[in-house]
Order: C-alpha cells, then sequence, then structure tokens
C-alpha cells in the first residue's frame, strides 16, 4: 500500500533582524496552484534498517511542498504546491532558490539559517573561483560572518555533565538544548581551523621533501598530499603503525600525547580508498568510522583528515563529523555521502539508527578507529558504543542466509588508539590477560565490549611507539608547594614567573574556574575561562581567543584535558591535582606537542605531595627499574620559589581575592533569591529572606564558615568595591621590591609590569632551574 504524507509547504525565511547571518535570500515565491497528485515527484522512501515489520510499509512515498486544501463547500480535496516544475512548468515563475527545496523538512532552519552542518567537504579541485569564494568567505569571516561550513566546525564542543562539587563528567549529548547551540553557534572563525594551523593561499604553494616517507610504501598522491601539509617525516607511531595498518592488520596503538596518531590511522584509511578501483561502489559509500569521545575532538580529527585530504589533486574521499548539537537530518544527508565519518558515540548512534539504509551503508566499513580508546570504552560512552558495536555486527535475515559467510565484523579492521592504556584493557586489547584478572572481576563491562570490537585478528598487533614514556619528551615537571590556602597566591605567582607565556591552568571543578578567572583578571593578567556549563559560544570563544592570542591564560576543568590540539601552550598548571595518573597525561599532554618543549606543574598543599608523587611515579612507571621514589623524585622537581617575592605578591593576590569573591558571592545571592522568589510565588507564601535567614540559624553544620563569608562577600557594598579596587590599581602600579636579599637589591628589586611584558630581570625567579623559569637552559 502505497502512503501519502503530506508535508508542510516549506516557509522561505524571513528576518528583521538584518545582524542575522542568512543562508538563503529572502525569495519571491510562486502564488501555490493546483496540482495533479498522480503528477507530483513522489520520492520513495527507505525503510528503517532496524524495523523488524515490514508490513504495510513496502512502496512508502512521500512528497515535500504540498498543502492538501478541502474546500469548505463542496468537500473536495485538492492538492497546492508552489514548486511544481516537475509537473507543469508555468511560464514567467518566479525564481525560487533551489536551497529552499533542498531543506525543505527541517523546520528548525526556518528560524536560523546561520549555520550548515556543512560537514562534508569536498576537498577535491579548488578552481579559482573557489579559491575567490575562500577569500570572499575570510573576508566576511572578519566582519563576523562565519560561512556555514566554517561555523559548523565550530560547534564542537563536548556538553558535559557536571555536579555542584564540580565532579565533571564529560557525558554524551542528550542533555543538549539544540535551541541554545543553535543561538550560540555562529561566532568568528574557525576553532579548529586555527587549532590546525592551517595553511595560507601561498603558503600552500611550498612542498616539503617527503623521502623519509617512502619506506611506509604509500602512493605519490598521498605523499604529494603530506608534503603540502609539510611534515618531513613520519612521527613513531606514524612509522611503526602505517604499514600494519596497511598491511591489513588490527592495530592498538599507543603513544604519548600529540605524537600524531590521528594520521597514523588516517594517512592507510585515506591511502586505501586512493587504491580503489574507480567504479568501486565503496568510492561512494563509507569506508572509515572514526569513534571519538569528545565532539571537540570529533571535529578536530575530521578537520586534521580533510586537511590531509585537501592536498589529494582528485578523488579525494570526503570526511563528514557527525556530533551533537547539529541538526540530525542534516547529518544523515552528509553520512549519505562521505566516505570518512567522524563522530561521537551518541550522535552517530543516532543518526545511524535512523533509518534510510546508513546501518547498511555502515555495515559494509573497511575499518573502525575507536580514538582515546580508554576513554570510550569505559564508563559513559559504553552503551552508545556497545549499541554501535552491536548494530554493526548483526546480520539481517538476507545475510544469515548466506551462511558460509565470514562474520561481518571480520571484513572489517579495528584500530584502537590512546596515550594512555589501564594495564588490564592494554592485556586484554593484546590477547594477553589471564582469566580471572582484576580486569574480569572489576570491569566485566569493558570486557564484554572489548569482544565486541571484533578483531579479525586473534591478537591484533600492538604498537606501543614509546614504550618508555607516556609524556612528551620535551616536557619538564615540577611542584611547586604551599599551604592549600595559598594556592590562589601561590598560582600569581608562577604565572608571574613566567611572563607572556600561553598557559593552561586545570582545576577540578566549574567553581574554580569561575573564582579563579576574575582574580587573574584583577590583576591584569588576560586569564579566559573555559566549562562545561559555559554556553557554547563563550567556550569557542574561550578557545579561539587563547589559540589566537599568545600569552593567554586558560583556566579550565578537564573538559580541555584530551586531545586540544593548540600550538604553542607552553605551560600547564595543575591548580587542583588531577585524579587520576591518566588525566595527569592528558592534561599535561596539551604542552610540548610534536617537537616543542613546555612545562607542567602542580600546585601542591603539603599533604598533596605525598600523593602526588606516588602519581607522577605511576606514570613514569616504566622508565627503568630505579624504584618509583626515585622515578618521581627525578622526573618531578620542587621549584623553590622564592617566598619573599611571593609575600611581596600577598597583598595585591588578597585584596584580587576578596573583589573575585565579591562578585561571585553577588551573583550567587542573586540568584538564589530569585530560585527562592520564584518557589514561594508557587507556593503561594511570602517570600522573606531574613524569615528563612533566621530559621536556618542555630544549624550550624559542614560548610557553615564558608557561607558566613560568602554572606559578607555578597553584602560589600559598591562603594567598599570601588575603594578596593582603586587600592589594587595602587598596588599593581607600584614596582614588587623584593628589598632584604643582597642578591636581589644588586639587581635593583623587581617590576612586576616589566615582568610581564617580558622585560623583567629573570634574576627575580629564584632557584626553579631546569622547568624554563630562568635563563640557564
Ligand atoms: N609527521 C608529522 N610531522 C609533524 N607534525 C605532525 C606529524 N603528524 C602529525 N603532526 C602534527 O602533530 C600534532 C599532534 O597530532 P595529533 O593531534 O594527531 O596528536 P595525538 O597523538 O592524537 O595527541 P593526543 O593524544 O593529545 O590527542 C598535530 O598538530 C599534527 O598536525
Amino acid at each position: 500500500m502505497a502512503q501519502k504524507k503530506r508535508q508542510r509547504p516549506t516557509k522561505v525565511a524571513t528576518s528583521s533582524d538584518p545582524s542575522k547571518p542568512r543562508k538563503r535570500q529572502k525569495v519571491e515565491s510562486a502564488p501555490p496552484r493546483k496540482v495533479r497528485i498522480d503528477k507530483l515527484p513522489w520520492k520513495s522512501v527507505e525503510l528503517p534498517d532496524q524495523m523488524d515489520d515490514y508490513e504495510g510499509f513496502y512502496g512508502l512515498e512521500e512528497i515535500e511542498d504540498v498543502a492538501v486544501v478541502k474546500d469548505e463547500n463542496t468537500g473536495v480535496v485538492s492538492f497546492e504546491s508552489s514548486k511544481v516544475e516537475e509537473v507543469e512548468r508555468p511560464t514567467g515563475r518566479d525564481e525560487v532558490e533551489v536551497q529552499v527545496e533542498e531543506d525543505a523538512g527541517d523546520e528548525e532552519e526556518d528560524e536560523w539559517e546561520g549555520f550548515s552542518d556543512g560537514a562534508v567537504d569536498e576537498p577535491v579541485e579548488k578552481s579559482a573561483k573557489d579559491n575567490k569564494k575562500d577569500k570572499k568567505a575570510q573576508k566576511s569571516k572578519s566582519n563576523g560572518i562565519q560561512p556555514p561550513e566554517e561555523q559548523a566546525a565550530d560547534s564542537v564542543m563536548e556538553e558535559e555533565a557536571e555536579d555542584e562539587s564540580g565532579n565533571e563528567d564529560e557525558g554524551e549529548e542528550g542533555a543538549e538544548d539544540e535551541d541554545e547551540l543553535l543561538e550560540d553557534a555562529p561566532i568568528n572563525g574557525s576553532v579548529f581551523d586555527i587549532l590546525m594551523d592551517q595553511p595560507t593561499d601561498d603558503e600552500d604553494a611550498i612542498e616539503v621533501d617527503v623521502s623519509a616517507w617512502e619506506p611506509l610504501g604509500l602512493s605519490s598522491k598521498t605523499l604529494d598530499a603530506i608534503s603540502k601539509l609539510k611534515f618531513a617525516q613520519p612521527t613513531p607511531i606514524q612509522t611503526s603503525s602505517i604499514p600494519e595498518i596497511l598491511a591489513g592488520h588490527d592495530v592498538v596503538g599507543k603513544a604519548s600525547t600529540g605524537s600524531g596518531k590521528t594520521l597514523a590511522f588516517g594517512i592507510p584509511i585515506v591511502e586505501t580508498f586512493l587504491a580503489l578501483p574507480k567504479d568501486s561502489p565503496t568510492r561512494k559509500a563509507p569506508l572509515a568510522l572514526i569513534v571519538s569521545p569528545t565532539r571537540e575532538l570529533a571535529h578536530q580529527i575530521g578537520t586534521h583528515i580533510k586537511n590531509l585530504c585537501s592536498g589529494i589533486e582528485k578523488g579525494a574521499p570526503t570526511v563528514a563529523t557527525i556530533t551533537g548539537g547539529l541538526s540530525v537530518q542534516k547529518q544523515r544527508r552528509q553520512l549519505e555521502t562521505a566516505n570518512i565519518v567522524v563522530g561521537t558515540p551518541g550522535r552517530l548512534w543516532e543518526v545511524i539508527s535512523s533509518g534510510h539504509g546508513l546501518l547498511a551503508s555502515m555495515k559494509k566499513i573497511r575499518f573502525l578507529v575507536v580514538d582515546e580508546a580508554d576513554r570510550l570504552l569505559s564508563e559513559g560512552h559504553f552503551k552508545e558504543m556497545q549499541e554501535i558495536l552491536t548494530a554493526l555486527d548483526k546480520k539481517e535475515f538476507d545475510e544469515e542466509a548466506e551462511a558460509d559467510e565470514e562474520d561481518s565484523g571480520a571484513q572489517r579492521q579495528t584500530l584502537v588508539f590512546s596515550a594512555t592504556f589501564h594495564k588490564g584493557l592494554q592485556q586484554k586489547l593484546a590477547g594477553k590477560s589471564k582469566k580471572g584478572g582484576e580486569l574480569l572481576n572489576n570491569q566485566q563491562s569493558m570486557e564484554y565490549l572489548l569482544k565486541k570490537l571484533h578483531f579479525r585478528e586473534d591478537r591484533p598487533k600492538f604498537i606501543d611507539a614509546n614504550p618508555k614514556k607516556q609524556m612528551a619528551s620535551g616536557l619538564k615537571e615540577g611542584l611547586v608547594e604551599c599551604a592549600g590556602t595559598e594556592k590562589d597566591l601561590f598560582l600569581y605567582a608562577v604565572l608571574m614567573f613566567n611572563p607572556k607565556k600561553r598557559s593552561l591552568i586545570f582545576t577540578n571543578s566549574i567553581s574554580a574556574v569561575r573564582r579563579l578567572t576574575p582574580f587573574l583578571q584583577n590583576l591584569n593578567l588576560p586569564a579566559l575561562p573555559l566549562h562545561s556549563q559555559m554556553a557554547q559560544k563563550a567556550r569557542l570563544r574561550s578557545v579561539e581567543r587563547f589559540t589566537e592570542r599568545p600569552g593567554s591564560i586558560l583556566v579550565a576543568t578537564d573538559v580541555a584535558a584530551r586531545g586540544l590540539d593548540i600550538r604553542g601552550v607552553e605551560l600547564i598548571i595543575h591548580y587542583h591535582l588531577p585524579r587520576t595518573a591518566d588525566t595527569y597525561v592528558h592534561r599535561s599532554g596539551r604542552t610540548a606537542r610534536g617537537d616543542a618543549s613546555g612545562s607542567s606543574i602542580l600546585i601542591c598543599a603539603p599533604e598533596e605531595v605525598a600523593g602526588v608523587r606516588r602519581l607522577v611515579a605511576k606514570v613514569h612507571a616504566q622508565a627503568d627499574g630505579a624504584s618509583k621514589k626515585a622515578k618521581a623524585a627525578r622526573f618531578i622537581r620542587t621549584l623553590d620559589i622564592d617566598r619573599r617575592v611571593v609575600a611581596r605578591l600577598k597583598p595585591r593576590a588578597t585584596l584580587s581575592k576578596t573583589l573575585a569573591d565579591a562578585v561571585i558571592a553577588k551573583e550567587k545571592k542573586h540568584s538564589e533569591d530569585n530560585f527562592l522568589r520564584q518557589a514561594a510565588e508557587d507556593l503561594g507564601v511570602d517570600y522573606d529572606s531574613d524569615e528563612l535567614e533566621s530559621s536556618a540559624k542555630g544549624k550550624r553544620g559542614r560548610g557553615s564558615g564558608r557561607k558566613k563569608k560568602e554572606k559578607e562577600a555578597a553584602q560589600m557594598s559598591k562603594g567598599e568595591m570601588q575603594a578596593l579596587r582603586a587600592e589594587l590599581k595602587g598596588l599593581l602600579a607600584q614596582r614588587v621590591n623584593t628589598g632584604v636579599s643582597a642578591k636581589y637589591l644588586t639587581s635593583g628589586g623587581v617590576d612586576v609590569d616589566s615582568l610581564l611584558r617580558g622585560e623583567g630581570n629573570m634574576e627575580f625567579l629564584g632557584n626553579v632551574g631546569g622547568l624554563g623559569f630562568d635563563d640557564e637552559e
């Protein structure tokens, strides 16, 4: 039975707000005209892959942009459409933009048309006209109007759930408010283009000698593309993985952060695509599925592979990035034509399982890549990964009929990459675990999932590109010990000792980010916040500014710990200790990427020092046979900051903290008041904050001291705050003189402002050699 469905007539976008970027222009549409229903361009509907009972749905067809009109008097039903060129081609018909037709059905676009998902790129053959268009797009970018394809790349940050105590859990999609994202989305520039350091047109022309890549057996097309990326030689993980993957093996790859893992799997995937016969149906279907735990990473990987593909003259694969926050319909369309699909598990599952034959084509992929595998195969993403893997391997009735055929899983290669693997996971992946081991007892689910990965070989090739180290070789590690209550002051001091360095400060809570950012800003430091409760636009803007402005400081939760590939991060400061050794590795991995060097400094209270040393020892455990304690001492130095200097910085830090706390307490009180007022209104009672407070009196419990302080801070008057600001300004204008020490006296004291400008007397920095604090290196 043919099912006919009436589609809502397409609205043509109009806007009263000229500042809002519009994808389509307002067009004069033809008036609706009566049409013959049997003459319309009906489209057959593909059935969902997951539907068990097809009965009654065979032959389902749909039509768009047709209104069903019932005559009130006669009861006769007729059909009207304003774009029916397929039926009756009217003469002199007003032009209707084709785009309208393409987009019909995506309801939200009637409201907002500033960005398209645009994640599928056509990386081939840019004509002069295209280049011109690109330049134009660049120009509009600087005007604040972003080309749609770039806006898509911008909408990438993962929305993490975070509890009050600041435990940030990078859960996937779900909780996201699409409307908010759409509203937030358009910002200047594509963060991921910036992150990936896209070459300019002029730079494009320069190619480097890539003979060092030749032993890997790549085609000249791929070598040319690598040459355009200016990567003269492969990194160790690329050298080891590429030939194994090209030889058809499953690979589990481990290599330190920033060591080029993306291209270690990206290059062989692209190479395999290029080697497909011209008429291979796979050229028009997905060849690889790359799953990543976070949106930003997925987009980074997508951009990275697209950059490689854009250097291929002809016939490059198309790449689609499928993450939450963007329209499912559009992503489905992109997926339909993509050869390489990168995405986060939640949205991937949502799109793949939405029907339209996508699952059937995804089942034929030749590569499944699990990036940041330890993260993807653990809590949070487990369920969605499991669903994807089950669906990819599930045989349909027609497949079952072909009993002799090999498992569909055996057709595909599985590539698993990370900088960190739990020992148990590593053993499991390498096929070496003993039955009854820790993993089996404690993580039955992971065991199950590993089986689901369905390696085609009993033992995948385990490649550990740097078995001695998880940390980048250019990384120096240090710790600063201070009283727990003085962490803010010491953070300020460490930053002062590192003038003009692009620094990333990690905290374990959103509230700490909220507090530390204004604390540092009050002290004239260029601090930017980043946490999961920020609006997406603000998050992207922070990353963008951090990327663009040398010497800026990003204060972030662990949302920034994995994968962010920002060039030139010189200093990582762990304001709060990382909760696990792996987090330490990933946080610290945001600096010293590739051949670069960088420092990682932990700020510890005395009671935290022992734990930190254990953690660092664990990270370096594989280095050699020395005792853990000896290793930790070797790898992490205690930085001996001159306490007299810190004492001189204290008055300004205290003032700044008082001001930052007051602003936050006021904001908090304001939102609490609003909440309680609303609750009282809902209950139909009067709201009296004093009454509430007096009823709470006497109930002294945990946190009451803090609450008292908060209350005092919230009550600070405008005048008092102004006075504090003036005092702080005065202090910041003064030189910080270390005074007593003959050493510093001879050096003429310390001018903090000139230090900030990178002009200070570096002797100020005290005895902290080896971490880039001084000129000794
Ligand atoms: N052969 C190469 N030569 C020089 N640079 C390279 C090479 N391969 C990759 N890179 C660059 O190194 C940087 C890090 O690469 P990538 O993001 O793949 O690292 P990663 O190992 O995945 O890091 P993480 O574990 O932190 O995610 C990127 O900016 C990339 O462009």
